[in-house]
């Protein structure tokens, strides 16, 4: 069987390593992406699926759709599926050009009836207007966090009214107890999905300083200070959640 680079079992932390670098979206982290995604992110796929039907509810017509942060393109394809509104594009940004080179191919290969365009770039930079639905999904918590609320500021000045942002991030609690014990089940989550404690130990230190969690209340409040209407959760697993901000 041909088995597609996307498609390759992420091994890249199962040997000891003498010094672990800063986890970062090279070449190697793109080829075992979608397996990597899937095996640690509880939730990922039906966040994936969901995209689909919020799309279909949320785009209008004449309006662009934004994928920030596209890594492979699993968010825009489902965009693509979800799209009814005519006259619609939907442009899907990412800086690691490895992850942008095979986004291209994936999308290339589903033949979307939704007019599709690529960018290699820097969302802290990317304009945003006429905007009917915008995805951050695990973006924002790689972004240095003083810079988070300028861009979810531009986000939102760049959509229009009734518009959505979905916003899906891995979080912290308040709650000390309720921390530790969600931090740990995704801890088991990972090791049920076949990483072992070396694993998971060293992506955990190569993730630190890297992607930077915050709690619900926080992305809450930024995102009403934004100008988002309307806000709240509608999707959560253990320490992964995703929001709704209409405009
Ligand atoms: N400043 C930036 N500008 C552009 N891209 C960036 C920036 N910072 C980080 N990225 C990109 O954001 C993506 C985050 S992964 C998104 C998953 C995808 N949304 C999915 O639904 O499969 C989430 C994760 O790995 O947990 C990577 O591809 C980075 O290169
Ligand atoms: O693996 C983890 O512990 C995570 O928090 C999720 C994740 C998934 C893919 C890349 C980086 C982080």
């Amino acid at each position: 069987m041909l088995v597609s680079p996307a498609m390759s079992k992420d091994q890249i932390y199962n040997e000891s390593m003498a010094k672990i670098a800063d986890f970062s979206f090279d070449a190697q982290v793109a080829d075992v992406f979608t397996d990597m995604i899937e095996r640690s992110v509880p939730g990922y796929r039906s966040i994936i699926t969901m995209i689909e039907t919020l799309t279909q509810h949320y785009a209008q017509p004449g309006s662009t759709l934004y994928d920030l942060g596209c890594s492979l393109g699993a968010a825009t394809l489902s965009m693509a599926r979800g799209l009814k509104a005519e006259n619609c594009r939907i442009i899907a940004v990412d800086n690691s050009a490895a992850m942008v080179e095979r986004c291209r191919t994936a999308v290339g290969r589903k033949h979307t009836c939704a007019s599709v365009r690529v960018v290699e770039g820097d969302i802290l930079t990317t304009e945003i207007s006429n905007a009917s639905v915008v995805v951050l999904n695990f973006t924002l918590q790689f972004i240095p966090p003083k810079e988070r609320a300028p861009l979810l500021q531009r986000i939102c000045d760049g959509m229009r009214p009734g518009g959505v942002l979905i916003l899906s991030e891995k979080v912290v609690f308040e709650d000390d107890h309720l921390n530790g014990l969600l931090f740990d089940i995704h801890h088991d989550f990972k090791r049920a999905h076949g990483y072992s404690d070396l694993e998971i130990s060293q992506k955990r230190s190569a993730l630190e300083n890297v992607l930077v969690p915050e709690t619900i209340p926080s992305h809450r409040d930024r995102l009403l200070s934004a100008g988002f209407t309307s806000v709240d959760v509608w999707f959560q697993c253990f320490n992964f959640m995703s929001m709704l901000a209409v405009k």
